[in-house]
């Protein structure tokens, strides 16, 4: 594996699965891997988790970790071929991705979708921008339409979390006051389609995430019913896809509560909107995994630098 893009980077998960396990007992057993090696990682968007776990992962393996705000310090890049600049953008991306490389043996890009151009988001032009003209493994720390390092984190907890053989999961919509991503979603969707689970989609009718994601997972829009008999209910908000970008609710009989959540375990990538997304309730009971969640971030970047470092 040279790069780390999306979910269909994973040949075998449950394999990754229990390697990141193997790392959580011993974190700093491999620590000469990444000896005398640089990872570079450019945030063009906020972050808390993603931020500190990745370069908690790299440090755990050896590496020096360059950390750049991109958004707000490098410059404006432009990715169109043939441009003549003489607007906002100050620098191509054929340069900045190639000098970036001589800096650093390993770059991670996060780059949220722009949510007005469903083309040019679903082309991801920064990230296969900088794996076209970098000349080092690019990672993903979520990108317009997928955010893979969460999604193996989330398949590390559900593994260790999970009782059963076929577990019933549900990823359910729930009200946000902003317009979201669909990227942690479509992660999410991806990353269950290659588990042996009852797994179930339930948001309102305008919600539909990307067909091409979807494919044959059960969707309900009764939430109430999709949750029934739930083992794990992961909730997330995302804007319309089919109204691209658009908020077309904020109803909060989607808010998730307890008495939705039966005896499910709650699950969300964080951060959240307390009594927006999910209630207090739900958040403070000791059904919730969201902070072993993010402490699995750890991990999942670490399996993913240790295979980038192991084959490259
Ligand atoms: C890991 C999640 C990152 C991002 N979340 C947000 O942008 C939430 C921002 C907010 O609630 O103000 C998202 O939904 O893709
Ligand atoms: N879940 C996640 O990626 O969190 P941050 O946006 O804080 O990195």
């Amino acid at each position: 594996m040279k790069h780390y893009l999306s979910v269909n980077d994973i040949d075998s998960l449950n394999d990754w699965v229990n390697e990141a396990r193997e790392l959580k007992k011993e974190p700093k057993k491999l620590k000469s891997l990444g000896e005398g090696k640089t990872i570079g990682l450019l945030f063009f968007n906020n972050s808390l988790r993603t931020r500190l776990s990745t370069q908690k992962a790299a440090m755990n393996l050896g590496l020096d970790v360059i950390v750049m705000n991109f958004g707000s310090e490098g410059w404006a890049l432009e990715y169109a071929d043939g441009t003549v600049m003489d607007q906002g953008t100050s620098e191509h991306i054929k340069e900045a991705a190639q000098v970036i490389s001589q800096y650093c043996d390993i770059v991670a890009i996060r780059a949220f979708a722009g949510l007005t151009d469903k083309k040019e988001d679903e082309a991801e032009i920064v990230l296969n921008g900088f794996k076209k003209y970098a000349s080092v493994p690019v990672v993903n720390m979520e990108s317009s339409v997928g955010h893979p390092l969460q999604a193996l984190a989330d398949a590390i907890t559900l593994a260790e979390q999970n009782t059963k053989k076929r577990p019933k999961v549900v990823l359910s919509w729930a009200p946000h006051p902003k317009a979201l991503p669909h990227a942690v979603a479509n992660s999410f969707v991806q990353m269950m389609q290659l588990q042996d689970a009852d797994f179930v989609i339930t948001h309102p009718e305008g919600y539909e995430l990307n067909p091409e994601v979807t494919k044959d997972s059960v969707i309900e829009h009764d939430q109430k019913k999709a949750c029934e008999d739930a083992d794990f209910i992961y909730v997330k908000n995302w804007s319309s896809y089919n109204t691209y970008g658009q908020v077309l609710n904020q109803d909060k009989n989607w808010t998730m509560t307890k008495e939705k959540l039966g005896n499910a375990k709650f699950m969300h990538c964080l951060p959240v909107r307390r009594n927006m997304v999910v209630a207090d309730e739900v958040l403070d009971s000791d059904q919730s995994l969201v902070i072993e969640q993010a402490n699995n971030r750890t991990y999942s970047a670490q399996v993913v630098l240790k295979k980038i470092l192991e084959n490259n």
